[in-house]
């Protein structure tokens, strides 16, 4: 059986997690924090998490984990036939990862680790952010989903990035971040009723406590 090592605030286990249930696969969850402990840099040689664990062995780094886990053809697919279109699927998540889900990355650690983050990457991250919803609005099909009429891998980024990048621009910067992007509410709103990202959220919520505490027992805050 496949078993998730991760921890349920992370928002890139929670891409993984949604496929797998959004697939049907059986999986267990090894819950673990990021860590740079010898034992899971074994597994995950930057210390992050989500790791899958399959009968081969271990696989970390989301996007390896999604082609993986879209590889064994099981469920519904969340790449669509043809190069084109996959390739199309593809550059959205990219988007999304490189220009919304990192630059608010940058700034998490003040937006909800009550830590101070340098007055130059805020700047940065919020021109990079502005500049990652600009190009989701011109990319994104949203018809209703990111890349058009079907779940697909590209959702996944949106779903468990753009949430977080608009709490960052609301607490950091005063920006309403989908304020002018009525389409990508809507599928957020949608998204908001299926029961496996209802799912995800109530195991978030049950673990939000613990893993703050962590976060502060690590760097303090
Ligand atoms: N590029 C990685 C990013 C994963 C990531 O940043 N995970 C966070 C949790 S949401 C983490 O493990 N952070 C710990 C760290 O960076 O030390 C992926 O795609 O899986």
């Amino acid at each position: 059986m496949l078993r998730l090592h991760g921890f349920a605030v992370s928002n890139y286990y929670n891409m993984v997690k949604f496929a797998l249930l959004e697939k049907g696969l059986p999986f267990e969850e090894v819950q673990v924090f990021a860590s740079r402990d010898e034992a899971f840099l074994a597994i995950s040689p930057r210390g992050k998490v989500p790791v899958l664990e399959c009968e081969h062995g271990y696989i970390s780094e989301t996007s390896a984990i999604l082609e993986y886990i879209e590889a064994l053809g099981q469920g519904p697919a969340l790449l669509p036939k043809g190069a084109y279109e996959q390739a199309r699927v593809r550059e959205l998540a990219r988007h999304i990862e490189l220009y919304i889900e990192l630059p608010a990355r940058a700034c998490y650690a003040q937006a909800f680790f009550g830590l101070q983050v340098d007055r130059a990457i805020q700047a940065k991250s919020r021109e990079e952010l502005l500049g990652g919803i600009d190009a989701l609005k011109r990319l994104g099909k949203f018809a209703p989903y990111v890349a058009g009429d079907s779940l697909s891998i590209a959702d996944l980024y949106f779903l468990y990035s753009v949430d977080l990048a608009a709490a960052v621009a609301h607490k950091l910067f005063a920006i309403d971040l989908l304020g002018d992007f009525p389409k990508a509410k809507t599928l957020l709103e949608r998204f908001a009723e299926n029961p496996n990202v209802q799912r995800i959220a109530a195991d978030k919520d049950a673990l939000m406590g613990p893993f703050l505490a962590h976060m502060k027992a690590r760097f303090g805050g």
